[in-house]
């Protein structure tokens, strides 16, 4: 699992490493591995590195410092660098004399047009882990004129280092090179961020445990359930479906089917859609009645069954069964207007909800506003359940604290029906017996793989996501190993 820290919790680490590190040793670690990666992409971009310009736009801080070292490690590969400085009075004193010594030039803003126009590439040095709030007016100016691909230092600029929200003015990057750990931007602002490289400066034996996860392929294909030699239909553990109509059949056929390929095993159905779910996936134990549905070691509940008095009895009903319930679209629904049918439920028993935006706010009274990571704790609280957040970024968290982040690879999972097929996975894992938040976790990560693989660039259905489940579980099998995130050696000097 790839950790994630928050700044505060960075900050806290940094301070223990400066106090046993020679004095500027850090900044040195991460200009150095940031010229590194900087030649590599003008390398691939241009070609080559002699003779390149390279623009750094240069803020107040210590961001600014590891952009004007970068720049003079580039200096020696004969790389043309120009430093805008955007506080010429601010700007990192012994970053901007080794910058100058190098023979880099340092441009005012109002000079600078005419560098950034010619540059190979824009180095984003404006702030990192202590900016707040968006780009200033005379940044979010140069900003707008740049055409070259932007490398952001730590993170790109505008965007909050916790939230990955923004507010106003940012940057985009094509690349983003951090240091020493993963920070919260990284895994909620992948649009902002472009691709993602760590330079490892020494943080990591400095810092505790981490304040979100994202689960790596390795830890799929470790979780994921597969049958054993002593394994048959009932013990990789039965999931049972309650979603869909008469009149809306869809996302009993979808949830149902996202189940039949997550887990080897057996579905069942209960609903009014039974006829519909059998012709389509005849492997289906289906019924019509949710009281003669059989023994299942996991409910799903919720797409499509409608928010009247039949659906709260259905949930009711499931919710009192003593085993795990993924209770999703309506049975979210139903219980933001009638939380009583939670009385039904053993505190005990695992219970996952997955609001979207406009679900979570019939659930907690407010929308989930820019920190979605403090959101999702707050309904996991309030509700202890596993409270997983739709959105672009999933969010989600445990009643106990744990958070983990799903950062989509596009935004392909947004059509209709999406979100059956989120919920057909995470029952089936929660049937095998999977602690819920991994279950949520996983399933959401196999949902977005399956999103990639069925898009493959151009528009998918939910329908075509299912069928891609199986492609995205051998992905998984095959690849594991493949973290996301680059980790490069630094070279000593
Ligand atoms: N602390 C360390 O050990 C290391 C820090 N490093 C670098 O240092 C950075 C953090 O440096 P600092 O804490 O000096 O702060 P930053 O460089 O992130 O920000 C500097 C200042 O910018 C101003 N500012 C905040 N928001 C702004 C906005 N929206 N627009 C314009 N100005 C704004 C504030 O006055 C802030 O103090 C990291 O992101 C990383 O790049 C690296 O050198 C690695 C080692
Ligand atoms: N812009 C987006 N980028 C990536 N994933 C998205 C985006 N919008 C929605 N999703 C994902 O698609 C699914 C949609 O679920 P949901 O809103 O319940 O839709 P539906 O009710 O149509 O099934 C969720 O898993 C959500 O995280
Ligand atoms: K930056």
């Amino acid at each position: 699992m790839q950790g994630i820290w928050t700044t505060e919790r960075i900050r806290e680490a940094e301070g223990k490493l400066f106090a046993v590190t020679p004095d500027g040793e850090l900044m040195r670690r991460a200009s150095f591995g940031l010229a590194t990666h900087l030649a590599g992409f003008l390398a691939e971009r241009t070609g080559g590195v002699a003779g390149r310009r390279v623009v750094l736009l240069v803020g107040s801080g210590d961001n600014g410092g590891d952009a004007l070292w970068a720049g003079a490690f580039l200096r020696r590969r004969s790389v043309a660098v120009t430093a805008v400085l955007l506080k010429p009075e601010k700007a990192h004193a012994r970053g901007l004399a080794a910058l100058r010594k190098a023979g880099g030039r340092v441009v005012s803003v109002e000079d600078s047009p005419q560098w950034i126009d010619k540059a190979d590439v824009v180095v984003d040095g404006i702030v990192g882990i202590s900016g707040k709030g968006p780009l200033r007016p005379d940044a979010a100016e140069l900003i707008k004129h740049v055409r070259a691909p932007i490398v952001a230092v730590d993170l790109p600029s505008g965007v909050d280092p916790d939230t990955g929200a923004v507010d106003g003015p940012y940057v985009t990057a094509t690349l983003t090179v951090t240091f020493g750990a993963p920070k919260p931007v990284h895994a909620l602002a992948p649009q902002q961020c472009g691709d993602i490289v760590l330079v490892d400066i020494g943080l990591r034996p400095e810092l505790g445990e981490p304040d979100l996860h994202r689960l790596e392929l390795t830890d799929l294909a470790d979780l994921w359930p597969i049958p054993g030699a002593g394994d048959d239909k009932y013990t990789q553990g039965v999931v049972g479906i309650a979603a869909g109509s008469a009149t809306y059949p869809g996302a009993a056929v979808l949830a149902s089917g996202s189940a039949v390929h997550a887990t080897a095993g057996m579905v069942r159905y209960a609903g009014p859609a039974a006829d519909v779910v059998r012709g389509r996936w005849p492997e289906i134990v289906a019924t019509g009645s949710i009281t003669d549905a059989g023994r299942v070691q996991a409910w799903v509940v919720g797409p499509g069954i409608g928010t009247g008095s039949e659906g709260r009895e259905v949930l009711r009903h499931i919710l009192g069964q003593g085993v795990p319930v993924c209770a999703d679209a309506d049975a979210t629904t139903i219980i933001a207007q009638h939380p009583d049918v939670l009385d039904a439920r053993d505190p005990d028993t695992p219970l996952v909800l997955t609001p979207h935006a406009g679900e979570y706010e019939r659930l907690m009274g407010a929308r989930p506003g820019a920190d979605r990571v403090k959101a999702a704790r707050d309904a996991a609280k309030k509700y202890s359940a596993v409270v997983l957040l739709k959105g672009h970024c999933t969010v989600i968290a445990a009643p106990d604290g744990r958070v983990a982040v799903n950062t989509p690879r596009g935004s392909w999972l947004a059509t209709a029906g999406s979100g059956d097929v989120l919920t057909g996975l995470i029952g089936s894992l929660l049937a095998a017996g999977l602690d819920p938040w991994l279950a949520a976790a996983a399933g959401a990560q196999v949902h977005s793989l399956a999103g990639a693989l069925a898009a493959d660039g151009v528009p998918t259905s939910a329908s075509g996501l299912v069928d891609a489940i199986p492609g995205a579980l051998k992905l998984v099998r095959d690849t594991a190993g493949d973290s996301g995130v680059e980790v490069i050696e630094l070279p000593v000097n």
